[in-house]
């Protein structure tokens, strides 16, 4: 039978990667994209941005919608303090079933809770389910048409503090217009374009940072 990408990308990471080795983890992944086969990771020229975000604001509670194979999971997870947590939510299963061999090749089981569903129906049980009070960092990088949606939900169930930080990919390439008018617009939310490129292309791309005022 036919191998996937996000199953050939496993292989990568389980041939080159050490266990329990984020570094080389994500390494394994952006040389597999690169010189193999190029998959939809936030890649490493946007992770580096990626990582200056998480390291700034050193957070305890994150959220990231959109796993795909854990490659930004495993960015994040590495970088938090002890007992922070990570929640990542996939609605793919078959993404989902790599990501947790990923996110595991890297001993990063602990530090992470990935939840299979729709984000539209797991976002409004956050607090019963996970015991969360709001969400210090959350990176968007799941369905593009979902982001604005998404953000104006988490809004109204109070999983936004003043100064929570939603960090949003590929807001040039593919695109989010929507939400990215909404953000830039709302007195709400502080906001700023860090531009880059698509992972492992030329093409531009870029993360969108935005502040909660609250
Ligand atoms: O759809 C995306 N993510 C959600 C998946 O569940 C996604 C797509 C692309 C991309 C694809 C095809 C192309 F031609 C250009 C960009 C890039 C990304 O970083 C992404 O996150
Ligand atoms: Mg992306």
């Amino acid at each position: 039978t036919q191998s996937t990408r996000p199953q050939r990308l496993l292989n990568a990471v389980q041939k080159n990667a050490t266990r329990g080795d984020p570094r080389s983890v994500v390494k394994a992944i952006d040389d597999f994209c690169r010189h193999k086969e190029w998959a939809m990771n936030v890649g490493d020229e946007k992770g580096c941005i990626l990582d200056s975000v998480v390291s700034e604001i050193n957070p305890a509670a994150v959220l990231e919608l959109g796993t795909y194979c854990g490659y930004s999971t495993v960015r994040i997870a590495r970088l938090l303090p002890p007992h922070a947590k990570l929640i990542t939510l996939e609605f793919n299963p078959d993404f989902a079933a790599i990501a947790r061999q990923v996110i595991a090749w890297a001993g990063l089981e602990e530090k992470v809770q990935l939840v299979e569903g729709a984000s539209g129906d797991w976002i409004p049980k956050m607090k019963e389910q996970f015991g969360i009070t709001t969400f210090d960092l959350v990176f968007l990088d799941h369905w593009k048409d979902r982001y604005l949606p998404d953000t104006k939900l988490m809004e109204e169930c109070g999983l936004l503090r003043k100064g929570s930080v939603l960090l949003a990919d590929n807001v040039i390439c593919p695109g989010t217009p929507d939400y990215l008018e909404y953000i830039r617009s709302s007195p709400r939310y502080e906001s700023r374009y860090f531009k880059s490129h698509l992972e492992y292309t030329k093409v531009e791309d870029g993360l969108e940072k935005s502040v909660f005022k609250g």
